[in-house]
């Protein structure tokens, strides 16, 4: 995907990117401090903000490929498992109950599957809402802080499925903190945000 001439002002916030390539099949890293416009860049990407000015090339991309992880993930009110599987009942697609219970297990959720999911802790919260942007295979996965909340143990959990789904399937990531932590040990790229600007480092 390559990202050409954007910008985008919001009140005294402004974001200038003039050419970004996002490398398929890869691991990249967004960091930045706080409000240097990550979350705004994401935004942009998954055509939830729309650019004053650029051109944004998906390179064959429809907006089935892509999938975004917000900082505050929403749940339905429903259960664990009718949350998970809600992305592939709106593609038509038939949940494979095998793979779902498998997944459920790695995260340490199976127990939780028929608990209402707003019941949640907030770490379970961010599995779960993980899994469900994984679970329909889309070919790009955007994680905005989605992974920054996560106890020791549960973010190299993480780190044990994201390095597995490369291996099976690569898929492309923009994976989104404000500071550096064990996910970056993933990436096969970093960039990194300040003022609205990407920065060489
Ligand atoms: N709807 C909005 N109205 C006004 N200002 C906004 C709006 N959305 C974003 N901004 C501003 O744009 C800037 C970039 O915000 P953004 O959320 O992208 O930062 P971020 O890098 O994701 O920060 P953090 O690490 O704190 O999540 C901030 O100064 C923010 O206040």
């Amino acid at each position: 995907m390559r990202i050409t001439n954007l910008e985008k002002t919001i009140g005294k916030f402004h974001m200038e990117v003039n050419d970004f390539y996002i490398e398929p099949g890869k691991i990249h890293g967004i960091v930045g401090p706080n409000g240097c416009g990550k979350t705004v860049f994401l935004k942009m990407l998954a055509g939830i903000i729309t650019p004053d000015k650029g051109i944004l090339d998906y390179e064959g991309l429809s907006s089935r490929d892509i999938t975004m992880m917000s900082q505050q993930p929403y749940l339905m009110h429903t259960s664990v498992y009718e949350n998970l599987i809600y992305p592939l009942k709106i593609r038509g697609t038939r949940p494979d109950e095998d793979e779902i219970d498998e997944m459920l297990n790695r995260v340490g959720l199976r127990e939780q599957k028929n608990q209402y999911a707003r019941s949640l802790s907030s770490g379970e919260r961010q599995k779960l809402s993980f899994l469900r942007a994984v679970i329909f295979k889309p070919k790009l996965i955007m994680v905005d802080e989605t992974l920054s909340n996560l106890d020791s143990e549960s973010e190299e959990m993480f780190v044990g499925i994201i390095s597995e789904i490369q291996k099976e399937r690569p898929i492309t990531w923009l994976i989104v903190n404000h500071q550096m932590d064990h996910i970056y040990q993933l990436c096969d790229e970093i960039h990194y945000m300040e003022k609205g600007r990407f920065v060489k480092k």
